[in-house]
């Protein structure tokens, strides 16, 4: 149950939930879409508008320049400038550092929403719009929770930092680098990360996470010559790249979902009877996932399966094909180049190098084969790592606590089968405590046409957030190891 002092908060929260709103509906009606190139001016405003309102929290607010990449036409675009902020300095307070992204996937109207996808739409108590759960609510929920503090001239019990960034939905751009370089500056008093860039498991039950895949995106691309063609005038003649193309998809996943290239599964982790347990207990309704999904069907069938081929095992998934004629209508034209994009999520302890070494030669083989006159190149534009943390940090029982207090029940303890590529560099490069802790519900549509956050996980979220601050300050041992150094120092 909660104390006076939470109380406090949740009362202050619940009374401000419109203007929370209000500045959510702000956000997300910055097409700050990463991906397109001619949006990027909007994805570096949306990154100054986040880091105005830090500033307005009373944080100072550092930009920093990631420099630039090269577009696959060769031309090189401007990365918007990432964000690190803290607020409060107190040795004697552990530090945590909140991740979050500000870009978004891409979204136009004619996809399929039924509200405009950058018009924040409240309809029977969940928030309609791009960006609305992946990420700018639970940026600003987390914002929102500090300012609750402020606005009640409360002493936010932990020192806050911030790290913000513009480039995740296209891999995390330039992002590896700056934490490299900051480890032993900006992220050198950092007790814990948090990141809050996923979903619950369910649509009701909130978890924690512990572990998510990695990522590693191929673009393969088939060129016949420099202009398209018109198909009655060469049509029969010639090899046509996007029939190489289809082949080359159409070779890498058989009907069960299996990966063809050889070598794919030869490092996953092995199953332990342990792990085999843990999969047994998670509460997981398959019914609600699937409406969820729209689809009638899934691959497997069982509970133990599903979660174990989203979570431990490899996937691959075919996103598109740049070049192809993809509007309504005919167009009878023999494309000269395009680009098919796919991408394999891969587990622990897949070998990212070796990964990527085995498709490419694998794409080749199958290409020769087809005796094709046309030009293959294969490349890897992005890639990011898979993480798993120990559930056994303070940090995750703090976390607990704090759900229990929100939400009256104990979180589901869970891995995410998406990528967030910052977990294993903080990990890795810092090797502090990392955590997940997802506000947004298993129905949120992240990456879909009816993406939304509802009022209650945007508002309990906030709380959430707030009681976490609580939490952690509550943590032994962190805290007197920071005065104990303070004293000796
Ligand atoms: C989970 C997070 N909200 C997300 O959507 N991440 C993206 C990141 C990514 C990976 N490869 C390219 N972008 C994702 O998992 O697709
Ligand atoms: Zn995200
Ligand atoms: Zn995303």
């Amino acid at each position: 149950s909660s104390s006076g002092l939470e109380n406090q908060i949740f009362q202050y929260i619940d009374l401000h939930q419109n203007e929370f709103i209000q500045t959510l509906k702000e956000w997300v009606a910055v097409e700050s879409d990463s991906i397109q190139p001619g949006l990027r001016q909007e994805v570096t405003r949306m990154v100054e508008l986040t880091a105005d309102r830090l500033r307005a929290l009373g944080a100072t607010v550092e930009l920093v320049k990631l420099g630039s990449h090269k577009l696959s036409d060769g031309q090189s675009l401007l990365l918007p400038p990432l964000i690190l902020a803290e607020l409060g300095k107190d040795p004697q307070k552990p530090t945590v550092c909140f991740y979050g992204h500000v870009d978004v996937q891409p979204a136009k109207k004619e996809d399929g929403w039924k509200t405009d996808p950058y018009t924040l739409t409240e309809i029977d108590g969940n928030l309609y719009g791009r960006g609305a759960t992946d990420n700018k609510g639970p940026v600003l929920a987390w914002i929102n929770a500090a300012e609750s503090f402020r606005a009640l001239k409360l002493d936010i019990p932990v020192n806050l930092k911030f790290i913000i960034e513009g480039m995740e939905e296209a891999g995390s751009l330039g992002l590896e680098e700056i934490i490299k370089k900051e480890n032993q500056r900006f992220f050198s008093d950092v007790d814990f990360f948090v990141i809050s860039d996923n979903l619950w498991l369910s649509n009701r039950k909130p978890a924690l996470t512990y572990g998510s895949r990695g990522n590693i995106c191929f673009s393969v691309e088939v060129r016949c010559g420099e202009r398209d063609l018109h198909s009655g005038s060469f049509g029969g003649i010639i090899h046509e790249p996007m029939t190489d193309l289809i082949a080359l998809l159409d070779s890498l996943v058989d009907t069960s979902g299996r990966i063809l290239i050889p070598g794919v599964y030869d490092d996953v982790a092995s199953l332990t009877e342990e792990e085999k347990k843990l999969y047994e207990a998670i509460e997981f309704d398959i019914e609600e996932y699937k409406n969820n999904s729209g689809v009638k069907k899934f691959l497997y069938d069982t509970k133990e399966e599903i979660l174990m081929h989203l979570w431990r095992y490899p996937s691959l998934s075919i996103h598109g094909i740049e070049g192809a004629f993809h509007e309504p209508g005919i167009k009878t034209v023999i494309p000269a180049k395009v680009i098919g994009k796919f991408s394999i999520r891969q587990v622990p302890h897949m070998d990212i190098s070796i990964g990527e070494h085995q498709v490419i030669k694998y794409l080749e083989d199958v290409f020769s084969k087809r005796n094709s006159p046309n030009k293959l190149k294969v490349s890897v534009p992005t890639s990011a790592m898979p993480w798993v943390a120990n559930i056994n940090d303070p940090l995750y029982t703090a976390a607990r606590k704090a759900i229990k207090t929100v939400f009256g029940q104990d979180p589901e303890m869970i891995r995410d089968g998406a990528t967030i590529p910052i977990a294993q560099m903080f990990q890795n490069i810092t090797r502090k405590s990392v955590m997940m802790l997802p506000v947004g519900a298993a129905d949120d549509a992240e990456h879909s046409q009816k993406e939304k956050i509802s009022r209650h996980n945007y508002i309990q979220g906030t709380k959430l957030f707030a009681t976490l601050f609580l939490e952690i300050a509550k943590l032994p041992g962190k805290l007197q190891e920071k005065s104990n150094t303070t004293t000796t120092n």
